[in-house]
């Protein structure tokens, strides 16, 4: 037969999904939970990534700043840091370098030396698809690091590889000048300043 009228009221409440309450973010944290739910709030099987993306969590938090953020600058190098080096003897002004390292963890673009320069030239932090080493120093710094893991090895000195180049790490294709957002919980990019 017929469905009745509260069948048919039923199924479409269904069909509009439970109404669960959402906690409002706490703004005043600007987490990267938080800035997701304000610029991603779709829900995650209705979402498509546009200007605001989110990198695969394949990082581990190695700085002694869990919580960084700023205007990116890009160096892609292959087991060669003299590129990383001379981007943090430059004047940070807050800004974060996301070096695309290839992946390779034969050996650190990221040392003790270069780290401590990174942050009394006022850069915010590193991200960096490669790995570091003198990672017990480096933990110790007010500086943001994430990267693949720790390696004692140095890198070569001899390729230079490029500056200020899009690259794509982690999913994720960054350019110079975008935005990044880090904390414990992941790397949220974006093409414009995200405020909250
Ligand atoms: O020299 C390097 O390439 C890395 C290093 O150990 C440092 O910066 O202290
Ligand atoms: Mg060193």
């Amino acid at each position: 037969g017929r469905a009745s009228p509260s069948l048919l009221r039923a199924f479409a409440a269904a069909a509009d999904g439970p109404k669960t309450a959402t906690p409002p973010p706490d703004t005043a944290r600007g987490a990267t939970a938080d800035l997701a739910d304000v610029f991603i709030p779709e829900p995650v099987d209705q979402v498509s990534l546009g200007k605001v993306q989110i990198m695969e969590p394949i990082f581990q938090d190695l700085g002694g700043k869990m919580r960084f953020s700023g205007q990116v600058s890009t160096v892609k190098c292959f087991e060669n840091n003299p590129l990383v080096r001379k981007a943090f003897e430059q004047p940070g002004k807050g800004r974060v370098l996301v070096v695309d390292g290839g992946g390779s963890k034969r050996c650190a673009l990221l040392g003790d030396n270069i780290a401590e320069m990174a942050h009394k030239n006022g850069w915010s932090g590193a991200i960096i698809y490669g790995c570091i080493r003198d990672s017990e120093d480096i933990s110790k710094m007010p500086l943001g690091v994430k990267a693949l893991g720790t390696y004692p090895l140095k890198s070569s000195k001899r390729d230079v590889g490029l500056a200020d180049v899009p690259v794509t790490i982690a999913g994720v294709t960054v350019e110079p000048g975008d935005w990044v957002y880090a904390d414990r919980d992941g790397i949220l990019v974006s093409k414009e300043e995200l405020k909250l």
